[in-house]
This record gives structure tokens, C-alpha cells and sequence, in this order.
């Protein structure tokens, strides 16, 4: 089982324009969709897609739309109720794939609010393979909710504590690694998922572009990570594929180009594709061509679109060995 939580879910609304974005200006839209979605939601998504065992859990009343979306598509999840509503990002996607987001911050968590969907987390997480941890915190909710939930699992699941994932940025990316939180190597996840913008703001010294031109420096940037204590980095580093680090190896995954028609969700669509090949038991590099596979796939589909595995190619990634020993 491989269980979520999108502690900042959104109803996705992308506007497909026919022409340039006109900041300033009046224009028609040429096609409009919603999805239920938020990272967690999407990595849910596509783990179900791939007809895996997956349980969404998120904020949300019965009768918000992006609730009642996730009934409609029949994804397995448990809402809290919190007596607001959930928030709204908007995408705007040009011809040329140019893609503009618009993110809302969504309803103010209270403490007791906090409480609750922690103890949702605890219960649902027992015995999981895997516990993803993805997207913003709301308002109100302290940077080190994730650290703290990471430490709190370990400690009270011992043995039965699954696998955690974490896909964040900004403070509660940061705090997953801050030794003033007090957890300690306990609050850090078994796998990152940071993209190269997030890779770069965490460990400094570097731009989001020298990452992505450069897999060498994205490698030594997760290697960072890995000393910290983290077991693997998935970094994703956009139109050049993703590197994949642990303790006794590093690969570079690349695809063959594809035409990019929306990337929100490539991210999510990645850990989600790494998960599900490692819950497979499949070895380090397959994972890593699994999950460059699901990015682009979700890359080439419209809006918060995630891919089935029939979308992905996995014989168009090439995966390279850059540094350590290979793995069985
Ligand atoms: O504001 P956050 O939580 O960082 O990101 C939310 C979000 O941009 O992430 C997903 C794509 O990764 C979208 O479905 C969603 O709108």
C-alpha cells in the first residue's frame, strides 16, 4: 500500500490558450478542465492507475468539488473534515508548452485540525510500504509539520513505520534538515524528491541552472542530502531527465525529447513511477527509468493530466551509471 498525504490539496483548473499569455490583456480561452489534485492527490493518482494499492489522504469536506472529484474518479482516500473550502491553482498553458501557475494558499489549519490529520496519517501509515509526503503546508501549520510527522511515525510505528517519501520546498523542506527542530536524523525521509530549483535552494552554492546543466553537480548536491541521512534523492532536473543518488551509487535517466504540452504533475507523476518500481522490488536503475518515464509521460498530457502506464516509454530512457558502484 502506498498511502499519501496532500496536506494542501487544490482543484486544478488549467485554461488551454490558443495563443502567447498577453499579460494585461482580455483573452478567449481555448479549452478548460478541473482535476483533483495537490502532489500527494496526483502521486495517488497514478499509483492507482497502475492498478497499485494507494489511500489519498487530505483536508476537505464532503461536498468540496475537489472531494467530490476524487469520488468520481474513484481514487481511494479519507478527507478530514475542516468546515472550508479547499483552494483552486490555476494553470495557463501556451501552444509552444509555456506554462504559467497561479497557486493559492489554501484554508487556515488550526492546532486541533493539525492533531487530527496527524492521527489520520498514524493510523493509515501502520504496515504501509510506502508513506508520501507531498506539497505546501497551509496556513497556519508550522515548516516543521513534515519533520515532525517523520519523527512522530518512526518513533510510534517502530518496525511497521513505512518507507517516507517527501516532496517539498521552501521552510518544511529546509526544517526536514534543520538540527534546531530537534528530530534529528529522525525527521529525515528515506527518499527526497526535490526538483532542481529545490536542490539548489537547500543545500546553496548553487543555481537551479547549473543543476540542470551539469548532472555532475546535481549528483554532489544529493550527495549532501544523502550524508544528512536521507537513503535516496530523486532530483528531477526538468528536460534533462532526473538523477537518482544513494549511499553506494549514482544515475542519470534521460529521455528521448518529447513535445512538452503541460509539466504540472511531472514531478509527482516521477516519485510516483520511482515507488511503484521499488515497491516491485525492481532494482535502483529500473526505478529511476520508471521514474523519468511517468515525468515525461505526464510532461505530453494536457493540465494535472497523470499518466497510466500505457502513456509511458520506458525504452526511450537511457540510464547511466555517473559515479560509485552500480547496484544488482
Ligand atoms: O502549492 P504546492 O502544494 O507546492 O503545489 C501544488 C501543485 O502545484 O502541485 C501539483 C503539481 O506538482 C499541482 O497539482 C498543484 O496545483
Amino acid at each position: 500500500m502506498i498511502v499519501t498525504l496532500t496536506a494542501n490539496p487544490s482543484l486544478d483548473r488549467t485554461i488551454e490558450l490558443d495563443g502567447r499569455l498577453e499579460r494585461g490583456g482580455v483573452q478567449r480561452a481555448g479549452s478548460t478542465h478541473a482535476q483533483p489534485a495537490g502532489k500527494g492527490v496526483n502521486v495517488s493518482r497514478a499509483v492507482a492507475a497502475a492498478g497499485s494499492a494507494t489511500l489519498a489522504l487530505l483536508p476537505g469536506d464532503t461536498a468540496d468539488p475537489l472531494v467530490l472529484g476524487l469520488d468520481a474518479a474513484s481514487l481511494p482516500y479519507r478527507a478530514m473534515p475542516i468546515g472550508a473550502s479547499l483552494r483552486s491553482n490555476i494553470t495557463l498553458t501556451e501552444p509552444d508548452g509555456t506554462t504559467t501557475k497561479i497557486n493559492e494558499p489554501g484554508p487556515h489549519l488550526d492546532a486541533d485540525q493539525q492533531r487530527e490529520l496527524g492521527g489520520l496519517v498514524a493510523d493509515a501509515a501502520d504496515g504501509a510500504a510506502w508513506l508520501v509526503l507531498a506539497g505546501s503546508l497551509p496556513p497556519g501549520v508550522e515548516a516543521d509539520f513534515y519533520a515532525r510527522l517523520t519523527a512522530t511515525l518512526r518513533r510510534e510505528l517502530g518496525g511497521r513505520c513505512p518507507k517516507i517519501a517527501v516532496d517539498t520546498s521552501g521552510a518544511p523542506l529546509a526544517a526536514l534538515f534543520d538540527g534546531g527542530t530537534g528530530f534529528g536524523a529522525a525527521a529525515v525521509p528515506t527518499l527526497l524528491k526535490p526538483n532542481a530549483d529545490e536542490l539548489a535552494e537547500l543545500v546553496g552554492g548553487t543555481t537551479e541552472a547549473e543543476l540542470e546543466a551539469d548532472p555532475h553537480r546535481a549528483v554532489a548536491a544529493a550527495r549532501e542530502l544523502i550524508g544528512a541521512g536521507a537513503e535516496a534523492v530523486l532530483a528531477t532536473l526538468g528536460a534533462a531527465g532526473a538523477v537518482l543518488v544513494t549511499a553506494s551509487g549514482a544515475w542519470q535517466g534521460t529521455h528521448a525529447p518529447v513535445t512538452a504540452r503541460s509539466t504540472v504533475g511531472a514531478g509527482d507523476s516521477s516519485l510516483a513511477g520511482f515507488v511503484l518500481a521499488e515497491s516491485a522490488g525492481l532494482p535502483r536503475p529500473d526505478c529511476l527509468r520508471r521514474a523519468v518515464a511517468y515525468g515525461a509521460a505526464a510532461a505530453s498530457l494536457p493540465g494535472s493530466t497523470i499518466p497510466t502506464p500505457s502513456h509511458t516509454t520506458e525504452d526511450a530512457v537511457r540510464v547511466v551509471p555517473l559515479t560509485g558502484k552500480d547496484q544488482p
